[in-house]
């Protein structure tokens, strides 16, 4: 069994209030087996030491919400609200570009930008899934991958009658397969999936024990173009079909009244919210600290990068944190920590995952390493400034169950130049999407 062992690290050990430091940790093939003080550190006879000094070792960021393979389409569209966004720009140009190669390469580019920016998992969403699947694996991320279900044709699944059972193949290709990718169902939107669609979609998630993803309750023209003829809300119209409960997770949730919080926690549903996509195209503020107050977990998610348009999830940190006091016209309305805990913990119990999230033997080893050496964390006094200062950029090397994938900002687990230039080859084909 590999062994790695961390010495002289600055660390804090789930509880985000403390700063511990010169504590060691000992990883033990894929898991943490010991963390302490550095004086109690065991003898010689790791296989690696890595000495991170002047460094903080924290658990790796859980992105509840992405859509990797939109790297291709970053920058493409800027500006506009998520209707003419969605509508207008970004499902024209998916009909033209997605392919098995642009899902896979397009993928693998998201997945240096997560590393390099320190996430260690990420929940995706789209199509041709498989290839997000052996894209993410090939790179050594942690993923839970939703397979897109949608009432139109799209490149992947252009007949929509075989929605299900191409999402139903999915699953069973991926359950078991990699210890690292978790399958599961991601019905587009209330506005794309018929009732039926959905409740088809939620039931084979269930009945495959994988989660149900949907984006629900984004934006205003969601609540009075779509929803508002059947004279409820999204939430209302999720539970009327019965489709509410700790299986499912939805996406945003920007638009909730009092009632629609009430019953997501009392389902016991799950939310994972995305500022910056929701500040850039205008669709509102999602009422985090009441989702909290009403036991709701909530978790982290960039989005994709045509909306966001980043993938790092220490600016959608600092920007959930400080939206959020604005919102509430109150500085305590969502303090450092918490947002610390929806990218981290928080996130991976509304996925699923147990064992990752926290700083703690028995956890995989799903760690990073953040270079506290910068000006703008010196000095160094509390974990807030890792929300309120950090970057992406400052993280120095990152672990996934014992892998490590980057190490001096140095990504190790595949070759980034690669998908670059797929990448730019693809884009000089995809067209504007304006
Ligand atoms: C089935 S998920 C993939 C599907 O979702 C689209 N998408 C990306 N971002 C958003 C968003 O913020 N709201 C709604 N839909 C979104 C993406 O373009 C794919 O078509
Ligand atoms: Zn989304």
């Amino acid at each position: 069994m590999s062994t790695t062992l961390f010495t002289h690290c600055t660390l804090f050990p789930g509880a985000f209030s403390a700063v511990t430091d010169n504590a060691y940790i000992l990883i033990e093939g894929n898991h943490i087996a010991a963390i302490g003080p550095m004086a109690q550190a065991p003898p010689p006879g790791a296989a690696r030491v890595i000495d991170v000094r002047g460094k903080l070792v924290m658990p790796g960021l859980v992105n509840a919400h992405a859509h990797c393979a939109m790297t291709l389409f970053r920058g493409m569209a800027d500006d506009l609200d998520l209707h003419t966004w969605l509508h207008g720009h970004i499902f024209p140009a998916e009909a033209r570009c997605i392919s098995p190669e642009m899902v896979y390469w397009a993928t693998k580019l998201a997945a240096a930008e997560m590393i390099l920016s320190g996430t260690t998992c990420v929940a995706d969403a789209y199509f041709f899934s498989a290839l997000s699947g052996r894209a993410l694996g090939d790179c050594g991320l942690r993923a839970v991958i939703g397979h897109g279900i949608v009432d139109f044709s799209v490149p992947s699944v252009p007949d929509p009658a075989e929605n299900i059972a191409t999402v139903a193949a999915f699953i069973a290709e991926w359950q078991g397969k990699d210890p690292l990718i978790t399958p599961a169902v991601f019905a587009h939107s209330p506005y794309t999936c018929s009732p039926a669609t959905l409740i088809k979609s939620c039931r084979l998630a269930e009945e495959a024990g994988v989660r149900f993803f949907v984006h629900l309750a984004e934006s205003r023209n969601e609540i009075d173009m779509i929803i508002d003829p059947r004279g409820t809300s999204p939430v209302r119209h999720l539970a009327t079909l019965g489709l509410l409960g700790s299986n499912t997770v939805c996406v945003h949730g920007v638009w909730l009244d009092d009632d629609d919080l009430d019953l997501v926690g009392r389902s016991g549903t799950r939310i994972v919210t995305c500022p910056q996509s929701n500040m850039k195209l205008a669709s509102g503020i999602a009422r985090v600290p009441d989702m909290l107050r009403h036991g709701i977990a909530v978790g982290l998610g960039t989005d994709g990068c045509a909306s966001n348009n980043s993938l790092d999830m220490f600016r959608e940190m600092d920007m959930l944190a400080k939206i959020q006091k604005v919102a509430g016209g109150d500085a305590t309305s969502l303090p450092a920590q918490a947002a610390l805990h929806c990218a981290t913990g928080g996130g991976a119990t509304l996925l699923g995952l147990a064992d990752i999230g926290r700083l703690e033997p028995g956890y995989r080893a799903d760690l990073i390493v953040v270079d506290l050496h910068q000006p703008h964390l010196t000095p160094f006094y509390h974990p807030d400034l890792l929300v309120y200062a950090a970057s992406g950029a400052d993280v120095d090397s990152v672990m996934v169950d014992g892998r490590l994938l980057m190490a001096g900002r140095r990504i190790l687990s595949f070759d980034v130049e690669e998908a670059k230039a797929r990448v730019r080859k693809l884009a000089s084909t995809a067209g504007s999407a304006n």
